[in-house]
């Protein structure tokens, strides 16, 4: 199923779930869409890799970085391990790296910009918590439609 966010923010109205960040698409898809996964980090990429490396199922890894740019969260690496294991793509509330390589994959990338400087690797952070960017809940089991106008969280396909 293919959603066109600027669709359903009219069937929704004015109580639509859009997000206000001002996402830049740097994968090469930019219309995406699947069931909400999240992970919450900060500057350390260890966690969301280990997610990354399990099934996705047509899901999307919203990652919350706090908004931070000091560090890459994901590179081509990483993504490469989201696409191949069937996740639809990521909105990272933070800095990506690979940006050339990314562009030509067939995977979503929404993220805040990029910076070469990598992240650290503990593992701190959490899963599936309730994600809140540019005013909406990103509620894990929901949906989420990424496209060229934007992200909307919806609560059922
Ligand atoms: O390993 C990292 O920190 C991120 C990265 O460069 C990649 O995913 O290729």
């Amino acid at each position: 199923m293919a959603w066109a966010t600027a669709d359903l923010a009219d069937r929704e109205g004015p109580e639509v779930r859009s997000c206000d960040v001002q996402f830049r698409d740097l994968g090469g898809k930019v219309a995406f869409e699947g069931r909400i996964r999240t992970v919450t980090c900060f500057q350390d990429n260890a966690l969301l890799k280990k997610v990354l490396s399990e099934p996705g199922d047509g899901a999307v890894l919203v990652i919350d970085g706090a908004g931070s740019v000091h560090t890459a969260l994901v590179g081509d690496l990483i993504a490469e391990l989201g696409r191949s294991n069937g996740w639809s793509g990521i909105i990272v509330n933070g800095a990506v790296r690979d940006s050339a390589v990314l562009a030509e994959m067939e995977f979503g990338v929404k993220a805040l910009g990029t910076n070469p400087r990598k992240s650290t690797k503990t593992g701190e952070g959490e899963v599936d918590d309730v994600v809140e960017l540019g005013g909406v809940r990103f509620v894990p089991g929901e949906y989420v439609c990424a496209d060229h106008d934007g992200v909307v969280v919806i609560s059922e396909p």
